[in-house]
């Protein structure tokens, strides 16, 4: 087994942001160009309250969500062009990204024993993975998971861009109700870790004025750049 405390921090490409961001799409994209694994660390957390609603439980109740982790068979990949999220035999890909299980994500993900126990595993899958270099992206990847890896970015954008392109992604839903679930979430997550304001060495892209591709390349220049200043 990996011993995942000695695990090069090299391996991780850290991406931080608030949600509708573009971290999975800009992420996804960035590891497809350099031929690197993808990790969406949100997914995770994801599966984990969408186990909880299975079990008829509510996120609220941290008791319900520590004994829903202690059996939590999770399976997530790291090929950016396979999203499958899997718990147990059940394929939850497209389960974990209703509006019942965003509205139900904070909830699991303010218990101290399950961020522990998910970073572990984000540091097991990048440890063991066959790629030169993993993106990961999620909330507290540049401060906690991997504070030491040499390429750290917080993505982001205004809030009022994020909650449109989001609301652009949702056709059929009410624009100003997912603007406001998606600023709840921001507002509930935030208070458990800093992802809107970056942490001291964390590059900042802000994404407010830029296309789709011109993020990603914003992104890949600072990767080029970090990496250069690491190998030295
Ligand atoms: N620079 C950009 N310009 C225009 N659209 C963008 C840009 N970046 C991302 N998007 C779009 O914004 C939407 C939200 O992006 P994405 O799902 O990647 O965000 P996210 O940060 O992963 O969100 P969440 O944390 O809620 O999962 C997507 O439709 C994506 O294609
Ligand atoms: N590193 C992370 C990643 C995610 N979360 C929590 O999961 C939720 C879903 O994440 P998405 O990236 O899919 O939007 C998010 O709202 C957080 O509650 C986290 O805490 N830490």
């Amino acid at each position: 087994m990996t011993d995942t405390s000695t695990v090069s921090a090299t391996k991780f490409i850290a991406i931080d942001g608030p949600a509708g961001s573009g971290k999975s799409s800009v992420s996804k994209a960035v590891a497809r160009t350099l031929g690197y694994g993808y990790l969406d660390t949100g997914s995770a957390y994801r599966a984990l309250a969408w186990h909880v609603l299975a079990q008829g439980a509510d996120t609220d109740d941290a008791a319900a969500v520590r004994a829903a982790a202690a059996d939590f068979p999770v399976r997530l990949g790291l090929d950016p062009d396979d999203r499958t999220v899997r718990v147990g035999e059940a394929d939850v890909t497209e389960a974990i990204r209703e509006p019942r299980v965003s509205g139900a994500v904070s909830g699991v993900a303010r218990v101290p024993e399950v961020r522990a126990q998910v970073n572990e595993l984000f540091r097991a899958l990048v440890a063991a993975a066959p790629y030169p270099a993993v993106v990961v992206e999620g909330r507290d990847i540049t401060t906690v998971v991997a504070p030491d890896a040499p390429v750290r970015i917080l993505l982001t954008a205004a809030p009022e861009v994020r909650a449109a392109r989001r609301a652009g992604e949702l056709a059929g839903e009410n624009a100003a109700a997912v603007a406001a679930a998606l600023h709840q979430r921001d507002a509930s997550d935030s208070a458990v870790v800093d992802f809107l304001n970056a942490a001291e060495g964390v590059e900042v892209v802000d994404s407010t004025a830029l296309d789709f591709p011109q993020t990603i390349d914003a992104v890949l220049a600072v990767i080029e750049r970090l990496q250069g200043a690491h190998r030295g």
